[in-house]
């Protein structure tokens, strides 16, 4: 499903917090939304998800406008903060989602087999998630948001908190959820992660300062490294140019 952002505005106790972005993510892409902490990030995939409603401008998933009730069957969220319940086991936490996406029973206990199997919780199915570690806990959240296969799957900083190892293996799972021909959007302040991506937003201070493929973004640089891009919006922040 592709992504159609047309000059999105939104503000919060009288502050513009998203400022007029327009982008268009192709369907099967994954694409980085990049940006300091409190560059409007989360805000962004809220409207996307239809959590909030904007001001101005439009989301379309293909021809649907946002938000739309039908289409959040299609979506899946991985929050930032782990939306699971500490007393139930990973099992019941997966069932919990599944009900609510009225996911097939007949279905149900192959589909829990195969995430369990992709994040790599199968043996610890049965713990309670009180006792499970922040890494576990990221890959059931990352179970829970694509039990029922999404078309659109966006995570809030998946990796926070994770090991450099065990963000490896998260983001090879990104990538083979990709490949089954997922669209996935990606909030980060990881600059490595951009390289996973085929397209990167820049978010500085609610604006879109960049949107392209990660290769022609990196071209863009002198060193390669994507954080350049950033020094220079800083900078030129400071002289008033995205003010
Ligand atoms: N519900 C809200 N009410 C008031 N202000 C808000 C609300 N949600 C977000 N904001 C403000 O909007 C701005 C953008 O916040 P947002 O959470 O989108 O940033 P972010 O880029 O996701 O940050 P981080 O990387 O730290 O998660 C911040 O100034 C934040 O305080």
């Amino acid at each position: 499903m592709a992504i159609q952002i047309s000059h999105v505005s939104k503000s919060f106790d009288q502050k513009q917090v998203i400022k007029d972005i327009t982008f268009t993510l192709p369907s099967g892409e994954i694409c980085c939304l990049l940006g300091p902490s409190g560059s409007g990030k989360t805000t962004l995939i809220r409207l996307m998800i239809g959590a909030i409603a904007a001001d101005n401008g439009t989301i379309y998933f293909d021809d649907v406008q946002m938000p739309n009730l039908n289409m959040l069957r299609k979506i899946g969220f991985m929050p930032q903060n782990d939306a699971l319940y500490d007393d139930l086991s990973a099992e019941a936490n997966l069932r919990f989602f599944a009900g609510l996406y009225y996911v097939d029973k007949n279905k149900l206990e192959k589909r829990l087999d195969e995430v369990l199997a992709l994040v790599d919780l199968m043996e610890h199915r049965k713990k309670l998630v009180k006792n499970f570690s922040g890494g576990m806990k990221k890959r059931l959240s990352l179970a829970a948001a694509i039990f029922h296969h999404p078309e659109v799957l966006f995570l809030d900083e998946p990796t926070v908190g994770i090991d450099p190892v065990l963000r490896r293996t998260i983001w090879s799972q990104f990538q083979k959820i990709k490949e089954s021909g997922t669209t996935i959007i990606v909030s980060t302040h990881v600059m490595d992660e951009v390289k996973e991506c085929d397209k990167a937003a820049l978010i500085y201070n609610g604006s879109l300062i960049q949107y392209d493929t990660v290769k022609n973004l990196l071209k863009k640089t002198e060193n390669g490294r994507v954080e350049e891009l950033f020094f220079n919006a800083s900078r030129d922040s400071k002289g008033g140019a995205l003010q």
